[in-house]
């Protein structure tokens, strides 16, 4: 059956537009372009989040004195991405498709303020025509400031901006269920809710990307359950992005089948902070049933045995069962100190609300 997206997210893993030798693979990229131009002529709005400036950047530079990975990474990124865009640039000006760039960090999703500023930035351009391409801002994201890699950064903004499919392509087919190397693995093409694919993901990556399969499945599933159809493919093959969408039977590929269930815009952004919380309310055993049960409840204070970390209101904190497992995050009410006071009180106001709470 040919899809119907209006508004697609594509992400290009490294290895995809790299050469082995590491320099950009620009027949690539330009095939790629090639393909997207398509797609927005025929009215799709695609939002491009693209990885491959530390690779490009790599090529460029050669380093006097052995730097450390950090330095690296500043440094290559910082010559890498200007090199990247300025042949995106060249290249979907030839289509008369006018680009853009962001460059994002993970803290950049951290405050709801910030959040909903990227997502006007990128509304407009889209309302402009102009198609955006994001990456990390890598000169200045270190250590635990990162995102895990670009799989993580594309399900964020696949959800910010609202998209009906992210499609991530990398140098495979899709996920196998065995090692893609073993010729008796195949591909599996559609995964639905809950199914656990642990057993079948090998711990190694291509060699210029940075997560892994394992990353992508986890950020896939994620961004399935907020009703985003997620296809993981391979950017190598011809023609990859128009087969996927006019004859998704045929393309071979995995698909993580979207839930039903619509989910608000605040409950999307509150479902990708975890990294950003600032404290953690552990909850009581009838909480923890209610709260995993299909039941739309709050967090209230009768309900939570122990507080740990110095928040704000309107914070992100973890929440913990009963048993210590996290089991979701939301947008608190009222400040650590507040919450001490009424914890384990009945009869006072929610400490996170329904519509500010997400549990996996
Ligand atoms: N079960 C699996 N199916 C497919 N690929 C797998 C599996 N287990 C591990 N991988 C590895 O994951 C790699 C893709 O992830 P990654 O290197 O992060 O790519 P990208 O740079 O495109 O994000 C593949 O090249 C493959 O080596
Ligand atoms: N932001 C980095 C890409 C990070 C990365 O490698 O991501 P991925 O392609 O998902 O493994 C860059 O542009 O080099």
């Amino acid at each position: 059956m040919k899809q119907e997206f209006t508004r697609v997210a594509v992400k290009v893993g490294s290895n995809v537009l790299t050469r082995q030798d590491g320099t950009l693979d620009v027949t690539r990229m330009s095939a790629l372009v090639d393909q997207i131009a398509e797609l927005h002529k025929d009215g799709v709005e695609v939002i491009l989040i693209s990885s491959g400036a530390v690779a490009s950047g790599k090529s460029e530079i050669r380093t006097t004195k052995k730097l450390d990975s950090v330095d690296q990474r500043q440094l290559f990124s910082a010559v890498g991405q200007a090199k990247l865009i300025n042949r995106y640039y060249e290249l979907f000006r030839d289509h008369n498709i006018p680009v853009g760039q962001v460059l994002t960090t993970k803290e950049s999703f951290g405050t709801r303020r910030h959040y909903l500023n990227q997502k006007n930035c990128m509304t407009v351009m889209l309302e402009n025509g102009v198609l955006p391409i994001v990456n990390e801002n890598d000169t200045i994201s270190v250590t635990e400031l990162m995102f895990t890699d670009n799989d993580e950064l594309s399900g964020l903004i696949a959800s910010m901006m609202d998209a009906q499919a992210l499609i991530i392509l990398s140098n495979i087919d899709g996920i196998y269920n065995g090692s893609p190397s073993d010729p008796s693995s195949s591909v599996i093409r559609e995964i639905g809710h809950g199914e656990d694919l642990s057993n079948y993901i090998q711990a190694g990556k291509s060699c210029f990307g940075r997560g892994g399969m394992l990353t992508k499945t986890n950020i896939a599933r994620k961004v399935a359950d907020e009703g985003i159809s997620v296809i993981i493919a391979n950017g190598k093959r011809d023609n990859i992005l128009g087969d996927l969408l006019k004859q998704p039977e045929e393309t071979v590929c995995t698909h993580f089948v979207p839930t039903k269930a619509p989910v608000s815009s605040v409950k999307k952004w509150i479902a990708h902070s975890e990294g950003f919380a600032k404290g953690e309310l552990h909850i009581n055993e009838q909480a923890t049933e209610i709260l995993t049960s299909d039941h739309a409840v709050s967090i209230l204070p009768v309900g939570i045995v122990g507080i740990e970390g110095e928040f704000e209101k309107d914070d992100i904190v973890r929440i913990i069962d009963y048993k210590g497992n996290a089991i979701g995050v939301g947008k608190a009410n009222c400040n650590s100190l507040q919450a001490r006071e009424v914890m384990g009180k009945h009869g006072k106001k929610e400490i996170v609300h329904y519509d500010y709470l997400y549990i996996e």
